[in-house]
């Protein structure tokens, strides 16, 4: 096996172009959108002020933000064909497979003509997307055909609504504000990078949408927190959850939800999924699943300096509000599909294919053989 080079790999360190939609880490500002604080947007804000944020460009007055969330609640409707393709997906399936088929079918029944149609589409993905996942969730693991044009206030109570199909409880919806702002936007991620890519080449919106959402389903990005969840979840205290960890260590395993590419002491959304992994902990009656959690960070930092990334408590967190592992990472699409789109508008604005250069390693030259002569 070839000696893994880590420096300069993965184009870590590099600008790759412009953006004036976040900051990451950024000395005296961490993490920005537009210019706001994360941390008090997560606070303050509703996820749809920060998704209209992102595609409009301002923070919305009460009269645009009712307007917005008025237009999103009546785009919440599925096309009978594409609730037909969601039935014909397998139960097993992956739900980031099936949120990447789900957007690709959308884009057959609805095509982006032209750009200047970009934000309608944008806007009827941001509302159809908890639809979709839970649509195809409950058909295959509930026997139902779900309702999904509900009476929801917002993204995060669609998402819950057409979960389990009952109003959710407004902690939990809170709960999901804070999350989908955490995962909203985060520069030049691989999702993201992905969506910009395939921007660059002026194809669709929902091509781009989708190739990014196969960027994400892998567990070194957005995969992480199922990946986290089905770790945690096998161990019943915080001493047998620190034994395994070094077990884990002591074979170089790799930890999901733990390091980053960019942050190299701390993820600034942790400290706020965290408080509310714990107070949601303590409202389900938790014995040990936050402890669990607490421990191995704990641990991660004395042994490793490795430290919890957003995924790692969005883990326990979801998992108090009675979401099945499964569906933790089309969540983050859910959210993501804000950034992306963002992305793909600021891209198109100011628009140079996306195609950077390789450095050769292989052969100087190679003879040609007949093929009867080939070993
Ligand atoms: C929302 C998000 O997408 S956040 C990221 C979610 N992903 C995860 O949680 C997966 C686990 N973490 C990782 O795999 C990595 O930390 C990444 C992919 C996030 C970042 O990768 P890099 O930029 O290469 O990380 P970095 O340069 O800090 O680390 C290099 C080495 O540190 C060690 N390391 C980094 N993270 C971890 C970890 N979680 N567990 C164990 N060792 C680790 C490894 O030796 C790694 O080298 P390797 O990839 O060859 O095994
Ligand atoms: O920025 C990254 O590389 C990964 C990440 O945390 C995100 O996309 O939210």
């Amino acid at each position: 096996m070839v000696d893994k080079k880590l420096a300069g790999a993965g184009l870590r360190g590099q600008s790759a172009g412009e953006t004036a939609l976040c900051t990451v880490g950024k000395t005296g500002a961490g993490l920005t959108y537009r210019g706001y604080d994360m941390k008090e947007l997560a606070e303050k804000a509703q996820f749809e002020e920060v998704s209209y944020l992102l595609a409009y460009g301002k923070l919305p007055n009460q009269s645009e933000l009712d307007a917005y969330k008025a237009k999103l609640k009546n785009l919440r409707a599925l096309p009978e064909p594409l609730k037909v393709v969601l039935e014909q997906i397998p139960a097993d399936a992956h739900p980031m497979d099936v949120m990447r088929t789900g957007v690709s079918m959308l884009g057959n029944l609805e095509t982006e003509n032209d750009f200047s149609e970009q934000t309608d589409h944008i806007d009827r993905m941001m509302a159809a997307f908890p639809g979709i996942i839970n649509y195809w969730y409950n058909f295959t693991h509930n026997d139902k055909r779900i309702n999904v044009e509900t009476d929801a206030d917002s993204i995060a109570e669609q998402f819950l609504w057409t979960l389990h199909d009952k109003k959710p409880d407004p902690l939990h919806v809170k709960v999901m504000h804070a999350s989908l702002i955490l995962y909203a936007e985060h520069e030049f991620n691989a999702s993201t990078f992905t969506a910009r890519v395939c921007a660059s080449t002026l194809s669709d919106i929902h091509s781009c949408v989708t190739a990014a959402i196969g960027s994400l389903r892998g567990p070194l990005h957005g995969g992480a927190n199922e990946a986290a969840m089905d770790m945690i979840e096998q161990w019943k205290s915080a001493d047998e959850a620190e034994e395994a960890i070094m077990g884990m260590l002591a074979r170089k395993d790799k930890i999901m939800g733990f390091g980053h590419a960019i942050y190299r002491e701390s993820d600034p959304r942790n400290a706020i999924i965290k408080e509310w992994s714990k107070k949601l902990s303590e409202a389900v009656g938790d014995t040990h699943l936050y402890a669990v959690s607490e421990r191995v960070e704990a641990v991660m930092w004395r042994e490793k300096k490795l430290f919890c990334n957003a995924d790692f408590f969005h883990a326990s967190a979801y998992h108090f509000m009675g979401i099945p592992t499964k569906l933790f990472t089309p969540i983050f699409v859910c959210s993501r599909a804000s950034g992306w789109t963002a992305h793909v508008m600021e891209q198109r604005a100011n628009n140079r294919i996306i195609r950077p250069s390789a450095d050769y390693t292989g052969p100087e030259s190679a003879e040609w053989v007949d093929i009867k002569d080939r070993a």
